[in-house]
């Protein structure tokens, strides 16, 4: 036990990075784990801790002195029977009680693990939530979910059961070896002379086969990176017929993991033939030790037993603090990455700024000077100078070829990223200097993507009001009347009650035949197009609208077209004006626009 467990304990990798985390997470933990001891709860648990530890180290002694009542009395069956019942019967209850308390410790150290999990948690999820966009085109979905699910539950872990492990590991070390020294000196100090040499090159022979685990890790994550892009991306694997190609390729991936592997098995089996053969061969050698002292009237046979014993149980207590030790440091890592993101203050606020008066409220958009690149991809600029002036009331159609920034306008105006320069008003307000939530409330957006929640239609229609509990069952339907949607819901089994999964992956298992058969998909998609153009006819209605048109023929109602190009508006007025220009660029894109594409239409509703 000693021995592997000095494998573990000497961690050579990155210490550098190990101190940092541990310097950044003490201050935090130390105050979670000061908060925790000071909780009734968490005494109550080292009382236990205290009595269990207590009992445990206690048990080699006395069932050492039960072994040589059992010698000392062995001829004589009378005598023997009654000091042994008696003996047992009291050690019996001594366990007992040991045994309970560390039940309750036990207990009481998960549920207080729990507990802090459950805060951590909900603290982790809000401060994600009030990140930025651009803080999300950065991080990883998975990443972050990682963090949410299984950095809380380590960090938990690790500062509660792992702590009170620990502390009972180092308890029992110390009392083990001091009761060994107590039992026979000169057995212990044999002991404590052969084990560390051996340790020595434990701690050697374990750098060179964590730093083989380490390569078969990266490898792994190397072949996993793989599989799931090519999973995530399905589609395009399908499209251009890689599947064999990708096939191959991940298999050349696991075949080097499974090479190295193979590898580390051999290092494994080595290492643990030995560790076993060597920790056979020390019990060995104290029994040999013990029997000459017990030959020379230094040890009883019970003596001898209570050593075996406490060596036993300093070997376990060892390996038990390496367990300690690799989890402190996984959860220092963990708490450090937690720290990071509770610690992280968002760019943008969330809810504060001015808010304008309904009543002054008019609905001008003005873009002027506009430079914007995502923050992911400053070299790449999607706006340079851009001005447009979209008029109180009236309706602007944005049009431009694919990827030329159309979407992002609708991201700026809804402030989910600020531009690198220039400024973007509404009635003359800089949007920045604007509540953010207030402004959101007041720009209505509908998009071709229907992001549907894993919950009720009811409770999807009801998500953007701003206090959905509130939202009566004749709000709901009155909403889905406006959009025409009401029709559509009612025709399914549960009607309002449907419960659609994210992105409708539900909505499509539960109705394939009203919404996915493939003859019907023509005849639905025009049906529906027509829905919802007639429902946006008549939201446009009195508010500034700005429509995002991918599709021309969207564009019929507009008051006038911005054409963006070259990451500015190169072209804007009056769409029969822009017509009549031949060399125009709106002319040229609606003689290319053969292609029917979807549309996404981004609604300044209430101005
Ligand atoms: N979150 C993002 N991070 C980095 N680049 C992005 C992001 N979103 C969009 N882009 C890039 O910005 C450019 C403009 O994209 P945008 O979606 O605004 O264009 P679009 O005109 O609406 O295109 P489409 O008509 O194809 O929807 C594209 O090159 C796109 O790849």
């Amino acid at each position: 036990h000693f021995i592997s467990s000095v494998l573990w304990i000497d961690d050579g990798t990155n210490i550098t990075k190990i101190k940092s985390q541990i310097y950044f997470c003490l201050p935090k933990l130390t105050s979670h784990i000061k908060q925790e001891v000071t909780s009734c709860f968490c005494r109550t648990a080292i009382g236990f801790l205290t009595v269990s530890s207590a009992v445990t180290m206690s048990a080699p002694f006395f069932l050492g002195r039960v072994i040589d009542t059992i010698y000392a009395s062995a001829s004589d069956a009378e005598t023997m029977t009654a000091s042994l019942t008696s003996l047992c019967i009291m050690l019996a209850g001594v366990f007992l009680c040991g045994g309970a308390c560390n039940a309750a410790r036990v207990y009481l150290m998960q549920s207080s693990g729990q507990q802090i999990v459950r805060n951590l948690r909900a603290s982790v999820f809000s401060s994600i939530l009030r990140q930025e966009v651009a803080f999300f085109d950065k991080n990883r979905t998975g990443e972050l979910i990682n963090r949410l699910s299984a950095d809380t539950a380590v960090v938990g872990r690790s500062i509660t059961d792992n702590l009170s492990d620990g502390l009972r590991a180092v308890a029992q070390a110390a009392a083990g070896v001091s009761m060994m020294f107590y039992v026979s000196p000169s057995l212990a100090s044999f002991v404590l002379l052969i084990v560390p040499p051996m340790a020595g090159l434990a701690v050697i022979y374990g750098r060179y086969l964590r730093s083989i685990s380490k390569r078969t890790q990266d490898a792994l994550a190397q072949a996993t990176q793989l599989a799931e892009e090519r999973i995530s991306n399905m589609r395009t694997v399908r499209a251009f017929g890689k599947e064999l190609s990708e096939v191959d390729k991940y298999t050349q991936k696991t075949d080097h993991v499974l090479g190295l592997a193979k590898k580390e098995a051999v290092m494994r089996a080595g290492f643990f033939g030995v560790t076993g053969l060597s920790g056979n061969m020390m019990i060995l050698s104290v029994l040999y030790k013990g029997g000459l002292l017990m030959a020379s009237q230094h040890m009883t046979v019970g003596e001898l037993s209570s050593f075996l014993m406490y060596t036993f149980w300093v070997g376990i207590s060892i390996a038990g603090l390496s367990s300690f030790y690799s989890e402190l440091m996984k959860g220092f890592g963990a708490g450090a990455r937690l720290w990071e993101l509770l610690d992280r203050k968002p760019e943008f606020p969330l809810n504060e700024g001015k808010i304008l008066p309904a009543d002054q409220l008019k609905g001008q958009l003005k873009f002027c000077d506009v430079s914007f690149a995502y923050p992911t991809r400053k070299e790449a600029p999607i706006f340079q100078n851009l001005n447009l002036l979209v008029p109180a009331g009236s309706i602007m159609a944005v049009v431009g070829a694919s990827g030329s920034g159309k979407s992002s306008m609708v991201s700026l105006l809804l402030r989910l990223y600020d531009p690198d320069a220039g400024v973007i008003t509404i009635d003359g307000h800089d949007i920045r200097d604007l509540n953010p939530y207030w402004l959101r409330s007041h720009i209505g957006t509908v998009s071709q993507e229907p992001v549907l929640f894993s919950c009720s239609i009811r409770e999807n229609i009801a998500y953007g009001a701003t206090d959905p509990d509130a939202v009566t069952t004749e709000d709901v339907y009155r909403a889905a009347k406006v959009a025409n949607a009401y029709d559509f819901i009612q025709t399914f089994p549960k009607g309002f009650d449907t419960v659609v999964g994210e992105k409708g992956v539900l909505l499509s298992g539960e109705e394939p035949n009203q919404l996915f058969m493939n003859e019907a998909t023509s005849a639905l998609d025009a049906e529906n197009e027509f829905l919802v153009q007639e429902a946006l006819e008549r939201l446009m209605e009195g508010r500034t609208v700005v429509i995002i048109a991918h599709r021309l023929s969207t564009i019929k109602n507009a008051d006038a077209v911005a054409v963006l190009d070259q990451r500015r508006i190169a072209e804007c007025g009056q769409p029969t004006e822009l017509l009549g220009n031949r060399q125009g660029l709106f002319r040229k894109l609606m003689e290319k626009q053969t292609a029917v594409h979807s549309i996404t239409c981004g609604s300044l509703s209430t101005f």
